[in-house]
């Protein structure tokens, strides 16, 4: 699955339903046992979430914005297939939940590409469940360090944080990712997914028992007079970066 949604593949409204309609046919073919999620923006994985979803718009809009953002991230995490993340590009933040909710994690050896959840650089918090995937993945104190530092890992750190599986040059990352999912296929679907439920299970249920929450909890904190003055710095210091 090449994502697609220039210039940076962030994750619009629009965007998000695309991908979650994607998902749900391969899911509900049986054909299908794996998917690669990679990009077809040249440098960029994802530029996370759409600042543009969350900047200047009305509670109702921010409140189906982040249904649907739950929406992806229970569907990747839970997904019954194979995912591999084949990452070729930056991949902040909503980049870097979508990375962490594959299976396994193949980087480009490219040290422009870095990967993490960089949201305190925003002036905004990471949710308790982007929070939850990346102790899962890094550890505890890892984790620590890098939410609150809003650390973007380059590949040689990304590896050895864990952040990622594997990092290979950059055109072995479709390959090597192809190879992943051979010996991924090797084991028999049904020992896989229940296995895979297993583990991932208690993760995904702490947002499931409280979504209605969570979204409220999102639209009254991006609604913050200081946060969207954040966002607005932000959007502008990537504006002003261009010159
Ligand atoms: C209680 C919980 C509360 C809140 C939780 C909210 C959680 C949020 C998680 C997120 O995912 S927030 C998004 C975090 N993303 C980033 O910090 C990445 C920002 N973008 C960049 O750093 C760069 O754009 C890039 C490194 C990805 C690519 O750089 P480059 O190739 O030089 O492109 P430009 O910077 O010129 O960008 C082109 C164009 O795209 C716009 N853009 C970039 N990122 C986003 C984005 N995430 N959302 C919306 N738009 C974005 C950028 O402004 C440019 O727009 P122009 O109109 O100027 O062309």
């Amino acid at each position: 699955m090449k994502m697609r949604n220039p210039p940076v593949n962030s994750l619009s409204l629009e965007f998000l339903t695309e991908l979650l309609i994607s998902l749900e046919k391969l899911e509900n073919d049986k054909t299908f046992r794996g998917i690669i999620i990679t990009s077809d923006c040249p440098g960029i994985f994802s530029a996370g979430l759409d600042l543009l979803e969350m900047y200047g718009r009305d509670p109702a809009h921010c409140a189906e914005y982040w249904k649907a953002v739950q929406e992806l991230w229970l569907r990747v995490y839970l997904s019954n297939l194979v995912v591999i993340g084949a990452i070729n590009g930056i991949s902040p933040a909503g980049g870097c939940l979508l990375s962490l909710s594959c299976d396994y994690r193949v980087l480009a050896n490219n040290p422009k590409y870095a990967i993490g959840l960089n949201e305190t650089l925003l002036g905004i918090i990471a949710p308790f469940w982007f929070k939850d995937v990346l102790v899962n993945t890094i550890g505890h104190r890892a984790a620590e360090r890098a939410l609150q530092l809003g650390f973007l890992f380059p590949p040689s750190d990304a590896l050895q944080v864990g952040i990622v599986d594997q990092v290979v040059p950059e055109d072995q990352v479709q390959s090597t990712a192809r190879s992943v999912m051979a010996q991924w296929l090797a084991i028999p679907d049904h020992a896989r997914q229940l296995t895979k439920n297993l583990v991932r299970k208690p993760t995904a249920d702490r947002l499931l028992q409280q979504r209605d929450a969570d979204i409220q909890n999102f639209v009254r904190f991006i609604s913050r007079d200081s946060i969207q003055k954040s966002l607005h710095v932000y959007l502008e210091k990537l504006k002003q970066k261009k010159g």
